[in-house]
């Protein structure tokens, strides 16, 4: 079995964003949660996603679980590996991108790799190596409130200058503008001084056609989703990957909708809020989940009752930055992100065994939560909800059909995407929309 791509993803989320650009762009895509076992069975893939939880770890522990990613997509003879990370270049001082990516270039005897986080269909883009969303720098963006990991600092050569010993260079965008072959020579100019990471800058999706054109045989890529929408049609050039007719095609949608959310983003408030508007939610506090053991039950019931009409219902821990921040001072981070989690994560395997069929989750960590308390180990990736999130389908013990699941980055959905997600869906089984 030769896969044509092998991915190793820092997030869940992170993941399914990866995948949905790629089966997009024509290829068939398996999501992992963890690596795999060995016999998994890869009938129809052209790409595996490995989704680890190694975004906000130690480093240490994030360089081991990719490496051991790297192993398995190895085994499996994958043409060109992916590290996938958030298009928000989401990290500390100590890692995790830096160390990861420095990792898997000794695993893979390679010297050089780009860094290619910009998605310009969801507005991250790069220019002389400073990230925006949309019209503002990085840390303006709302992302220097993030729980995790706040980003400080706009400029990606100086921020991946924190997290690896070698030296970090530019691909900027008057080389992009020269094509392909000038930005590969560039980048072997750069490798003769020794420059390993390359940030890419990236003002369109021009941009990311020239850089996939210009790494499409490097043995390793890192970046957000974007550059995954154009690196498949270099794939076919190469005579590596065959034209398939429906790359997303997914089983027909069943049971009850259930919306979970985690994620403090000022995306996902707004969706939150606009959901409210129109549907019925409930609200889990962190300090409550401390203290009031009969909390999450309380949240549970009440989803239960909506869920009884069909719902859609919403369930969510979803705060602005102030009620953070005072969860977070009473409760430490770590802590109160956790409380949340299992709260989550609890609530979904209740409500998915009593006939939820058609789950939303937004949030990264929130998502690997609520994943892993179901016990899911692969998803298929389906059609597009908005960039950046599909719908996926993960086969579930003791249920008949599939489940039907978003995982929705923190920033991404337009403002109704809650409910709208379900509607897609509806869509999609009557067949008036494909991906
Ligand atoms: N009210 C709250 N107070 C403190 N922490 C919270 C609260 N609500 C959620 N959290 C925690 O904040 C973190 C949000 O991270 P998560 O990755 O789920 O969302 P995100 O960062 O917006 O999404 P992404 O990683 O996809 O961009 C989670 O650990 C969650 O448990
Ligand atoms: O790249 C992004 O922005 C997302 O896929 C993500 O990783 C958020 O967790």
């Amino acid at each position: 079995m030769t896969l044509v791509l092998g991915a190793i993803a820092d997030d869940f989320t992170g993941a399914t964003d990866l995948a949905n650009n790629l089966v997009r762009a024509g290829m068939r895509c398996i999501q992992t949660i963890g690596v795999p076992p060995s016999d998994l069975v890869l009938d129809d893939v052209d790409a595996v996603i490995v989704a680890l939880k190694s975004r906000s770890i130690p480093a240490a522990q994030a360089v081991s679980d990719s490496l051991a990613a790297l192993e398995w997509l190895q085994g499996h003879n994958a043409r060109q590996i992916f590290f996938k990370y958030c298009s928000t270049f989401d990290s500390t001082n100590a890692g995790n991108i830096g160390p990861v990516a420095d990792a898997l270039l000794d695993g893979l005897g390679a010297t050089q790799t780009v860094m290619v986080p910009a998605f310009p269909a969801n507005g991250r883009t790069v220019y002389q190596g400073h990230l925006f969303v949309g019209d503002r720098l990085l840390n303006e963006s709302g992302m220097q409130h993030h729980p995790l990991n706040p980003m400080m600092d706009a400029d990606l050569v100086r921020v991946l200058g924190r997290q690896t010993p070698y030296s970090v260079g530019l691909v900027p965008h008057a080389v992009l503008a020269r094509g392909a072959m000038h930005t590969l020579d560039h980048l072997a100019q750069l490798s003769t001084q020794g420059v390993r990471h390359v940030i890419c800058d990236t003002v369109d999706e021009s941009n990311l056609d020239v850089l996939a054109e210009a790494v499409a045989e490097h043995a390793l890529v890192t970046g957000g989703s974007g550059i995954g929408q154009a690196l498949p049609e270099q794939y076919r050039r190469k005579g590596w990957l065959n034209e398939v007719s429906d790359p997303g095609h997914l089983a027909p949608a069943s049971g009850n909708a259930l919306v979970l959310s985690g994620s403090c983003s000022r995306a996902t408030l707004g969706q939150v809020n606009h959901f409210l508007e129109r549907h019925p939610g409930v609200a889990l506090d962190p300090l409550l989940l401390a203290n009031d053991t009969n909390h999450w039950e309380t949240a549970l019931a009440f989803a239960r009752q909506h869920l009884a009409h069909g719902g859609p219902v919403l369930v969510y821990a979803s705060a602005d930055p102030e009620r953070v921040k005072a969860a977070q001072v009473e409760l430490g981070i770590e802590y109160a992100g956790e409380l949340v989690e299992q709260a989550l994560g609890r609530i979904a395997k209740i409500l998915v065994s009593e006939g939820v069929g058609q789950l939303v989750v937004a949030g990264g960590e929130t998502s690997g939560a609520v994943v892993s308390a179901l016990g899911i180990s692969q998803l298929r990736i389906g059609d597009q909800i908005d960039p950046g999130v599909p719908w996926t389908q993960a086969p579930l013990e003791g249920r008949n059909a599939p489940l039907s699941l978003a995982l929705k980055s923190g920033n991404f959905g337009g403002e109704d995407f809650f409910s709208r997600a379900f509607e897609v869906l509806k869509a999609v089984n009557e067949g008036t929309i494909s991906a």
